[in-house]
């Protein structure tokens, strides 16, 4: 078995009086296929968020490669090989798509900001042709793929794909799913944040789940499904 690449122990979050997540455990190894499933509003962002650093604190804590990431900046989780997308996708409107690319690669410096490498991140996902381009002239699965791209420009060892797949054709989310499966082929590790309940099941190794910021299952991607916590959890949606 791959060792652990990611640990998160006790993981709770309030804003205010409101507790969105709260003793959440999760060991993900390297190179596996999690996924991170549960209703709207369970508390599946606001992991991500922990994370990767965009809250200053909550309870808890995450292990990543080893190291404690507690007390580190979003940007210095991300130079340790942790990525995300995010939900609605972020491109700098004002760049083209290939300068969308050379930003982190230039930002993090792991990396030489080539013309080279940054089209091979485009090429990846299948972006070459439209380099030149602006982000408003993409299609919504054009921009899931720049987003994807920037996120995996850097080679992360382990990659949040945060709803990647909402709003698109069945033919979009194959598209998707067939780039993500690469990434992994590739080496790296990927938790699969998804409503798209087919893509889930196709993708995941194993599935866990949020129900009002509480993990209720984890384990074989079958038998957490058919748990009647988690079926009640979606039916009472
Ligand atoms: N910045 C915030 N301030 C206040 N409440 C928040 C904030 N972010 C999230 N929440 C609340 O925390 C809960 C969990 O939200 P979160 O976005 O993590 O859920 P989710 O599982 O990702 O949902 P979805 O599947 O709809 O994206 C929700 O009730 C949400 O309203």
């Amino acid at each position: 078995m791959s060792a652990v690449v990611l640990r998160a122990e006790g993981v709770g979050k309030r804003f205010g009086g409101f507790t969105a997540l709260s003793g959440v455990d999760l060991e993900v190894r390297a190179g596996e296929r999690l996924g991170l499933i549960g209703p709207n509003g369970s508390g599946k962002s606001t992991f991500t968020n922990c994370l990767a650093g965009a809250f200053p604190s909550h309870d808890g804590g995450f292990t990543f490669k080893g190291e404690k990431l507690a007390g580190m900046k979003a940007h210095e989780r991300a130079r340790r090989g942790l990525a995300r997308t995010f939900q609605l996708p972020r491109p700098f409107r004002g760049l083209s798509v290939i300068d969308n690319i050379r930003v982190p690669l230039a930002y993090a410096g792991r990396e030489a900001a080539t013309d080279e490498r940054a089209m091979a991140c485009l090429e990846a996902v299948e972006l070459a042709g439209k380099a030149a381009r602006m982000p408003k002239e993409l299609t919504q699965v054009e921009l899931r793929r720049l987003e994807l791209a920037r996120a995996t420009a850097l080679r992360p060892e382990l990659l949040i794909a945060d709803e990647a797949m909402a709003g698109l054709s069945n033919t979009e989310v194959d598209q998707i799913l067939a780039l993500l499966f690469r990434l992994n082929e590739g080496g790296t590790t990927i938790i699969m944040i998804e409503h798209v309940m087919r893509a889930v099941t196709e993708f995941s190794q194993r599935i866990a789940v949020l129900v009002a910021g509480k993990k209720v299952a984890d384990g074989d991607p079958r038998a957490v499904l058919a748990l009647p916590e988690v079926e009640e959890a979606y039916l009472g949606r």
